[in-house]
């Protein structure tokens, strides 16, 4: 049912109406004392250390907003969604598939799902450990006898991104006697330059494609296995050098790669949900078997958190809605993420897949056009280079920008003073964003230049920006994995309750497709008579400048 047919819909839309003006965080807070401890809460790991506290107390809302919020979670049947994802049933409707990453993480075993391959994941997550033991242990050697001390991931999408931002999450425990490369662009660029730093005898190609079709993949695995073959010379030699990870097994074997070095996952596997399968292979051998079972434990306690907790203190729920009341109701455009801890300066990147390729859509499940807004746009950096770059824009910019502050209360590297200054901005931030400084505060503060009015406006921050803050011990692997699987299913509400389908991509295919019948032209093959006089004219100048 579109989101719109929902009585609570309305409800909110009327709430909207009725406080938008009068709203504010410094009344919020003024009223009520209590409101930071009855808005925020905790989540602590059953199986790991993961912890993960919320604080949503700096948000618009007050106690019929949000009740009106968790009545729109209810009529949507979210917890019904849920159970059925969890089960394994296709909700998946235009593919026809299972949803079920949370099953390539059930780590105890509590989660009772069934599909065809499930039954499974363990055979793949021991082939895991022990191919990642061997290159960490040095037994696995390449064609000369050396030991790996490269390794290439070859993929894009989420093929790509989520290894690269869990090592780089998790660099603290990475092993640093092996460097670690992810290739995904087809600009040559990105392999060659990634080649140069490589030795053929000591590198490990990791060809990761869950359809093993993608172009850009095969163009760079088999640019890669041209440059191996330079030198290794046999074919033989590709085995001890070039794995993949990947549904397809027909494709792999075709491509050359040893079907016993080929690692499976199964289509109720979505790409951007792939980090838990196979597709974590370079992460597994980078930080070690061990701790890539504490990421996929983290995940998993939140996937029991999300199932077996009350809405009003369901992390992913609140997130979700909260995010819902600003997306559509105050008609904010964007959502900024915002960790203040460098290692994790590739999460909002990768949530701008996880949340844009699964909640970009127009089309409910019933076929019928959203006549409200879907998927946020996403993105941010780490703090506090961010404060540097576009901080400006949302403190006193035109433009409603929610924003998560992430921060840990533990570093990795405690040095000096660094990590109490970081987080003395983490914390300034929202406390700025929400409260702001009005004309009066400013004229003080100028004294004698307080007669520049325009200096005083100017000076003027509006404060009413919505935040959450996000607070963990540490950012270890299954505090990582938490994190990760807190906004997986955060993205979940958000689409069951705008009724589309969150798993499919079909929004990248037309771009694709097309790519496809233009390469021709770009050999001067064919007419450009099927394309826009635009696209044609530049076909045309390409090739009359084409060396
Ligand atoms: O793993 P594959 O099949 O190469 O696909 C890579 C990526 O391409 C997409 O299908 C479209 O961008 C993503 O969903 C996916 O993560």
């Amino acid at each position: 049912m579109p989101a719109t047919a929902h009585a609570s819909w309305n409800k909110l839309q009327q709430l909207y109406e009725s406080n938008k003006d009068s709203l504010t965080l410094e009344q919020l807070f003024a009223k009520d004392p209590q409101r930071f401890e009855k808005l925020s809460t905790e989540f602590k790991g059953k199986y790991t250390d993961a912890n993960v506290f919320l604080d949503y107390s700096k948000n618009l809302v007050n106690e019929d907003i949000l009740n009106a919020l968790f009545s729109l979670v209810k009529e949507a049947n979210v917890e019904k969604l849920r159970d059925e994802m969890y089960s394994g049933e296709h909700i998946n409707t235009s593919e026809g598939r299972a949803v079920l990453h949370t099953a390539l993480r059930n780590v105890s075993g509590e989660l009772n799902q069934q599909e065809e391959g499930v039954a499974d994941v363990p055979k793949v997550l021991q082939h895991m450990k022990e191919f990642s033991n061997a290159i960490r242990d040095e037994s696995w050697k390449g064609y000369t006898g050396k030991p790996i001390k490269n390794v290439v991931n070859i993929g894009i999408g989420g093929s790509d991104l989520g290894p690269v931002m869990v090592t780089e999450a998790l660099k603290h425990y990475v092993k640093r006697d092996i460097a670690f490369h992810f290739v995904s662009n087809i600009d040559g660029t990105h392999i060659a330059e990634v080649l140069k730093a490589c030795d053929p005898e000591n590198t490990l190609f990791i060809v990761a494609s869950k359809t093993f079709t993608t172009q850009e993949t095969i163009t760079n695995a088999t640019t890669s296995r041209d440059w191996f073959l330079e030198s290794a010379k046999d074919k033989k030699h590709v085995a001890k050098h070039f794995v993949a990870l990947s549904t397809n097994t027909k494709a792999v074997t075709e491509f050359g790669i040893d079907e016993k070095n080929m690692f499976q996952f199964w289509d109720w596997v979505g790409g951007r949900y792939s980090l838990w399968s196979a597709i974590g292979l370079s992460i597994a051998i980078a930080i070690g078997y061990e701790n890539f079972h504490q990421l996929l434990g983290g995940a998993h306690d939140i996937d029991l958190h999300f199932k077996n907790t009350p809405i009003e203190q369901n992390l992913p729920v609140l997130m979700a809605v909260l995010g819902i009341w600003y997306n559509d109701f105050y008609g904010a455009q964007t959502h900024a993420i915002l960790p203040y801890d460098q290692y994790m300066h590739k999460f909002a990147d990768y949530f701008q897949q996880g949340d844009m390729e699964s909640n970009g859509k127009y089309i409910t499940k019933g076929g019928q056009h959203v006549d409200y807004q879907t998927g946020p746009i996403i993105w941010g950096q780490a703090g506090t280079n961010g404060q540097h770059a576009f901080y400006q824009l949302i403190h006193q910019g035109t433009k409603l920008i929610p924003c998560d502050f992430i921060f840990p209360v533990e570093t990795h590297n405690p040095i000096g003073d660094h990590h109490r200054i970081l987080l003395s901005n983490a914390l300034a931030q929202p406390e700025a964003l929400a409260f702001g400084k009005d004309e009066e505060q400013v004229k003080k503060e100028l004294g004698a230049q307080a007669s520049n009015e325009t200096l005083v406006k100017s000076k003027v921050f509006p404060g009413n920006k919505p935040t959450n803050t996000i607070v963990c011990q540490k950012i270890t692997p299954a505090t990582l994995g938490a994190l990760i699987a807190l906004y997986e299913h955060k993205i979940f509400v958000q689409g069951a309750i705008w009724d589309i389908n969150s798993f499919d991509q079909m929004g990248v295919e037309l771009g694709k497709v097309l790519a496809k019948s233009i390469l021709p032209k770009l050999h001067g093959e064919g007419d450009t008579k099927d394309l826009s006089s635009s696209t044609a004219g530049l076909v045309n100048y390409f090739l009359s400048h084409a060396k």
